[in-house]
């Protein structure tokens, strides 16, 4: 699959249901393993760009909370401890390795405005001329527009806009299932995995239902969403566990893995 193999501009995104256990905690051998994998990555000569989440997750760990607050102010806040935390975090595991990480917090507006999205755009693209591994996450103290439901954001969707703007050869989602199922496993058991899309449709969009945790944020459904946003730019997605970081290393070796979306006419 040489959309894949040959890929040298790679976006990652990590989900939140990946980056930490159930108590809200980080999982730092496998983060510490992800950032190893993108540094190899990097190392090979392709340039990766991380999209992360955990923000929240992470911040309600450090202060000791269990359950979601209702409040968005609180949210906000909590999200601002714990992006501290993960970008403290991702410099000292990148740093072991040699790699240099730079923050960079999005909101929607940033890329709805020209000038902001060209001066994004030309952020991106000194950095990765300069090796540096861009980690990216919405800037949830700031960004109020997708704050008004239960949903914090959305970096899967993120993510897809991340990959146009730095005009990436392929997007990878890493989350806690193995990819795009026939319906959600979690609720039935028969459901079978869906190796290959060529072109999203309707018939696909209904196969992919909510988050499978209290972590998780937007389930398959917006990981769909933005396999067609990156494919409509012309971009390859996998969506993929991120159990086992080493994985990556299959995957780019030409393993299939979890689902690939292609866009129509990119078939081999
Ligand atoms: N058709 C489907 N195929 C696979 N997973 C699905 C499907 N429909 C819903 N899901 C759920 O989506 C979840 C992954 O999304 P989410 O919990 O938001 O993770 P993340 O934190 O990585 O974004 C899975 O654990 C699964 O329960
Ligand atoms: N920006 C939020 C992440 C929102 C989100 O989409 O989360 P997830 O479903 O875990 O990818 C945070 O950092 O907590």
């Amino acid at each position: 699959m040489s959309h894949i193999t040959q890929a040298k501009r790679v976006v990652v995104k990590v989900g939140t249901s990946t980056l930490t256990y159930e108590t809200g905690r980080l999982n730092l051998r496998r983060v510490e393993e992800l950032c190893k994998v993108l540094c190899g990555l990097q190392n090979e000569g392709r340039e990766v760009v991380l999209v992360t989440s955990g923000a929240v997750g992470v911040g309600m760990g450090k202060l000791g909370l269990h359950k979601h607050p209702e409040e968005i102010e609180q949210r906000q806040a909590i999200a601002a401890v714990g992006q501290c935390e993960l970008m403290f975090m991702y410099d000292k595991f990148f740093g072991e390795y040699n790699h240099t990480v730079a923050q960079v917090l999005l909101t929607k507006d940033v890329v709805q405005d020209t000038v902001t999205k060209r001066n994004v755009e030309n952020t991106f693209q000194t950095l990765l001329q300069r090796g540096i591994i861009p980690v990216v996450n919405e800037n949830d103290s700031v960004a109020t527009d997708e704050l008004a439901g239960k949903n914090f954001g959305d970096n899967d969707t993120l993510s897809a806009t991340v990959a146009t703007l730095t005009e990436a050869d392929l997007l990878v989602i890493l989350t806690d299932i193995d990819g795009l199922y026939s319906s959600d496993p979690r609720k039935d058991p028969k459901a079978q995995r869906i190796p290959y899309v060529y072109g999203i449709t309707d018939e696909i969009r209904a196969l992919a239902g909510g988050a499978g945790s209290d972590r998780g944020t937007g389930g398959m459904a917006t990981k769909v969403t933005a396999a067609c946003i990156a494919n409509d730019a012309g971009i390859p997605c996998v969506v993929m566990s991120g159990a086992n970081p080493r994985d990556l290393y299959d995957l780019f070796d030409g393993v299939v893995l979890g689902t690939t979306f292609l866009p129509l006419g990119a078939e081999n």
